[in-house]
């Protein structure tokens, strides 16, 4: 087992590599026959822990698949996909939901909050379900970070789109999972508000260590991540560390040129 920690975080992680999430020669496929479509063909993609990981593409290229196949959302048809030291292909469904309820945070399009808690109580919900008590240290410095120190008692209809969203992020957050997925999480915010979700994305990354990654279609949320790993016909086509806004454009619009002469 490797050991090196590269990237400070967090917690307890002694002994975990610097890999938080590892797909090896994933292919998935759905339907069969003429209907059978090639979500994922053949992809190979490690990510690192502690950092911000945005996945990019043309519309059915594979972003949603490869992100639920790599939280256990999902199945692959072949190869391997492992979360840490844990090969999570082949886990019976019980193991699967156990780990994913564990290990892993989700923040949805949809902030997916229950009208009748509030704030606080919808971000310990799934802890207070798994039977786990909240670290009350970790909770404090989680709703800081994530600015919803004075809306704690407000219920979801109190508070704006984007206030949502924190407490969908700090939820996320609360149970110190080792990885979070975003699937498009400020696509249902203006851009001022999204901005403000995506600073407090960067902020968990980098003051509280979290490993984060977001599948969206905009260069401005993607600037905010680390790394951008671009995905076209289920492959894996590019990759780009610290992106400006700017540059993912330009990334874009070169797969729009290629796809209107191809
Ligand atoms: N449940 C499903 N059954 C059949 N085909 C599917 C299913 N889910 C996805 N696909 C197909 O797999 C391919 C990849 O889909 P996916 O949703 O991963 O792409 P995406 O890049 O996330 O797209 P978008 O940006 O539009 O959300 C597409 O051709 C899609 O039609």
């Amino acid at each position: 087992m490797t050991t090196a920690v590269t990237i400070p975080r967090h917690g307890d992680t002694g002994g975990r590599t610097a890999v938080a999430a590892r797909a090896r020669q994933v292919v998935k496929a759905y339907g069969a026959g003429e209907t059978r479509v090639v979500a994922l063909d053949h992809v190979d993609v490690d990510i690192a822990r502690g950092q911000f990981t945005a996945i990019m593409g043309p519309s059915g290229s594979g972003k949603s698949t490869l992100m639920h196949c790599l939280a256990g959302l999902d199945t692959v048809t072949s190869g391997q996909i492992h979360l840490a030291d844990t090969e999570i292909t082949g886990l019976k469904d019980k193991k699967l939901t156990q780990l994913r309820r564990d290990r892993v945070g989700f923040i949805f399009q949809a902030f997916n909050l229950l009208p009748t808690l509030n704030a606080i109580e919808n971000i310990t919900l799934p802890m207070d379900i798994a039977g786990r008590k909240p670290d009350a240290d970790w909770l404090r410095q989680v709703v800081e970070t994530v600015g919803l120190a004075d809306r704690l008692g407000h219920r979801p209809t109190q508070l704006s789109g984007g206030q949502q969203q924190r407490v969908a992020v700090a939820r996320a957050l609360a149970a110190r999972p080792e990885i979070i997925f975003g699937d498009e999480p400020t696509g249902n915010l203006d851009s001022r508000a999204g901005a403000e979700v995506l600073s407090f994305l960067r902020t968990s990354v980098d003051e509280l260590g979290q490993t984060i990654v977001m599948v969206t279609h905009d260069p401005v949320a993607a600037s905010y991540a680390d790394r951008v790993i671009y995905l076209a016909d289920g492959s894996l086509v590019d990759e780009m560390q610290n992106p400006t806004a700017e540059q993912v454009l330009d990334r874009m619009k070169d797969f729009d040129a290629r796809g209107r002469t191809s």
